[in-house]
């Protein structure tokens, strides 16, 4: 298996929604006083997470274009309304068609896990020809995002076999985090009233 040459319009497809959606954030600065965005992160998916989960999921080699995962894009944000936002503005653009959407917020895994996803069919131009790369953009806000980092190292560490004491925590953790995202929508207009006095000033400053 060559995967350099495998990997490579993936990493093509990686590259080219981090522009596009750190543009985006760009945008929203200049032309509003919120942007629903707070960072993006980008990553082609480790050949050795590629196997495992070939592995767990019995997908064979010739099949391993099924895996959703392989290009994947993170969209973080500070409030709830702000992924639905985002969400809906990707679904109306015409660089790339959104084939799956996974509601985790609505719906939030056993795990406790939460976030939005969309499942996207992109073409990328290679030296052969167009090709459609499907990958997968995550949505969520920064209290999803500290909990799902935190719980994918535990995984990590715990070979995906974290102890029932732990996972109970780690779903109360959860409850927590969305209880904060819940509190913070209900004093969003404050907060951003705050930041924006905070960026009219800086921006006095430097001048
Ligand atoms: N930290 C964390 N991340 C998750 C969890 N569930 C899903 N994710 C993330 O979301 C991605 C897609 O998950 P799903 O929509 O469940 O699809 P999947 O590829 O069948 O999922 P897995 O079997 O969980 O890999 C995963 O590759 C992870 O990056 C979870 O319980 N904890
Ligand atoms: N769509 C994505 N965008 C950006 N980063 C991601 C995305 N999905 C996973 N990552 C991050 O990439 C790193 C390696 O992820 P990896 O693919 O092994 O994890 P995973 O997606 O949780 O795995 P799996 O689906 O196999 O259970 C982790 O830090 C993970 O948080």
């Amino acid at each position: 298996m060559n995967w350099r040459n495998f990997l490579a319009p993936y990493a093509q497809v990686v590259e080219e929604l981090k522009v596009k959606l750190k543009g985006m954030r760009a945008q929203f600065e200049f032309e509003s006083s919120h942007s629903p965005i707070e960072f993006v992160t980008a990553r082609v998916k480790p050949v050795s997470s590629i196997k495992e989960k070939m592995k767990r999921k019995n997908i064979q080699i010739d099949d391993m274009e099924e895996l959703q995962d392989i290009a994947g894009v993170r969209v973080v944000c500070q409030f709830v309304d702000d992924i639905y936002d985002i969400v809906d503005r990707l679904k109306t653009r015409n660089d790339f068609d959104v084939i799956e959407e996974r509601d985790y917020i609505n719906h939030k895994k056993d795990s406790g896990y939460r976030s939005y996803h969309l499942i996207i069919s992109y073409p990328v131009e290679t030296i052969h020809g167009e090709r459609k790369i499907i990958a997968e953009i995550q949505i969520r806000t920064l209290a999803m995002n500290f909990w799902a980092t935190n719980e994918h190292s535990l995984n990590y560490k715990y070979e995906g076999r974290i102890p029932e004491k732990v996972r109970a925590r780690l779903k109360r953790a959860a409850e927590a985090a969305f209880k904060l995202d819940e509190e913070m929508a209900k004093i969003k207009d404050e907060i951003q009233e705050a930041q924006r006095v905070f960026r009219t000033n800086k921006s006095n400053n430097d001048k």
